[in-house]
């Protein structure tokens, strides 16, 4: 652990260096780890796992798209690829990586392998926080706990081979075996996080459940077309709109962001739009934050876990999306990036 002072209050993380990967195969060396399902986070995790040299094997239902990419992707039929109910026999380690609705129609199943001394783990605190919802208690006799990476099981991977990782967060939610929080972090190092942070199962949910409907996705999907929308309205071309609202934010500013912080992005632009951001910055968070804890009760209140619970349990949940998503896709906004994506110079 090493005590860090975030912006002058202190918390403890740990890092790599504290952690290293020998440890996490230490820890981990008597385990076999089942990661079950495989769509986002299931590949980005087994795949993390099987390079750092862990015993992994991955569930999944036979027959699916997932269980052809694992396929593709090397894990072979009846040694290391099994469905799911097979895959929770044979683990000592069960990493729940259904989708979340997924979670409560598997659920009864799985819990059947979920025998005393074995680890159950979440990459998310949904199922255990509404386990009114969601049917999901695990029994006393296992270990639950959860890593949570912090972005896409897509990004987990990419960052992992290029040296690179995703911050995830952590949490003991049932303490078996007296080693449940050795076993979390060794599971969070081997997956390929960068530094883990120390959480519960509830807050992970909330502040998860926020930042996606919020500034990660649905703020940033919202304000972006509400700008584009009125720069068009305006009078202004396609290119004029969409550069001035996406393109310049995620391959000039964005960046810069992230690379040394929001002051830095301001200091690289010009005083004229330092001034005027400076003034208005205000007005959007004032007129964002009651939307934000509009957003937050609808999270503790479970309102948006049912919502989930109810669209993703349907049989054809994946078409509803991909329509919304097609929708989006061929709207004037995103139809105009794909164009201008085409015209970036390659090297
Ligand atoms: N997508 C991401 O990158 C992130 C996901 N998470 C969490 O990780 C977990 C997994 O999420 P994703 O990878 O996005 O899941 P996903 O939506 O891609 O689904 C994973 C797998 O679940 C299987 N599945 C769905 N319903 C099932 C059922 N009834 N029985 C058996 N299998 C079923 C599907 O075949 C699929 O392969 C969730 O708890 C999610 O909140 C956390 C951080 C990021
Ligand atoms: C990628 C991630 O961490 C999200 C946005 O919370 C999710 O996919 O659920
Ligand atoms: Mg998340
Ligand atoms: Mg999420």
């Amino acid at each position: 652990m090493a005590t860090i002072n975030f912006g002058g209050v202190l918390e403890n993380v740990v890092k790599r260096d504290e952690f290293p990967l020998g440890k996490a195969q230490e820890v981990l060396k008597n385990e076999t780890v089942a990661v079950i399902g495989y769509g986002v986070q299931g590949p980005g995790q087994a795949l993390n796992l099987r390079d750092n040299e862990v015993n992994v094997i991955v569930g999944q239902r036979k027959g699916t798209g997932s269980w052809k990419k694992a396929l593709a992707d090397g894990w072979e039929e009846g040694k290391t690829l099994f469905t799911v109910e097979e895959a929770c026999d044979k683990a000592t380690v069960v990493m729940n990586l259904l989708s979340d609705a997924g979670q409560i129609q598997a659920w009864e199943g799985m819990k059947k392998h979920l025998t005393k001394g074995k680890t159950l783990y979440f990459s998310h605190g949904f199922g255990v926080t509404f386990h009114e919802k969601t049917g999901i208690v695990p029994p006393a006799d296992v270990d639950v706990v959860l890593v949570a990476p912090k972005g896409s099981g897509t990004s987990l991977r990419s960052l992992f081979l290029s040296g690179q990782g995703l911050n995830s967060s952590y949490a003991v939610f049932q303490d078996a075996t007296g080693k449940a929080a050795e076993r979390a972090l060794a599971l969070g190092i081997a997956i390929g996080s960068g530094y883990l942070f120390e959480t519960t199962f509830q807050k992970e949910v909330y502040s998860d459940l926020t930042g996606e409907r919020g500034v990660l996705m649905g703020a940033v999907a919202g304000i972006f077309e509400a700008q584009f929308n009125v720069l068009r309205q305006r009078g202004h071309s396609p290119s004029e709109a969409f550069n001035e609202t996406v393109e310049e934010f995620t391959q000039s500013l964005m960046p810069l962001i992230a690379e040394n912080g929001m002051d830095w992005m301001f200091a690289n632009c010009s005083t004229t739009a330092q001034r005027g951001a400076l003034d208005w910055k205000g007005k959007f968070r004032e007129a964002t934050e009651p939307v934000l804890n509009e957003l937050y009760d609808s999270v503790v209140s479970g309102k948006e876990a049912e919502i989930v619970i109810e669209a993703n349990s349907k049989a054809d949940y994946r078409n509803k999306l991909e329509e919304e998503l097609n929708e989006m896709h061929s709207s004037e906004l995103w139809q105009t990036g794909l164009e201008v994506r085409k015209l970036r110079p390659t090297k």
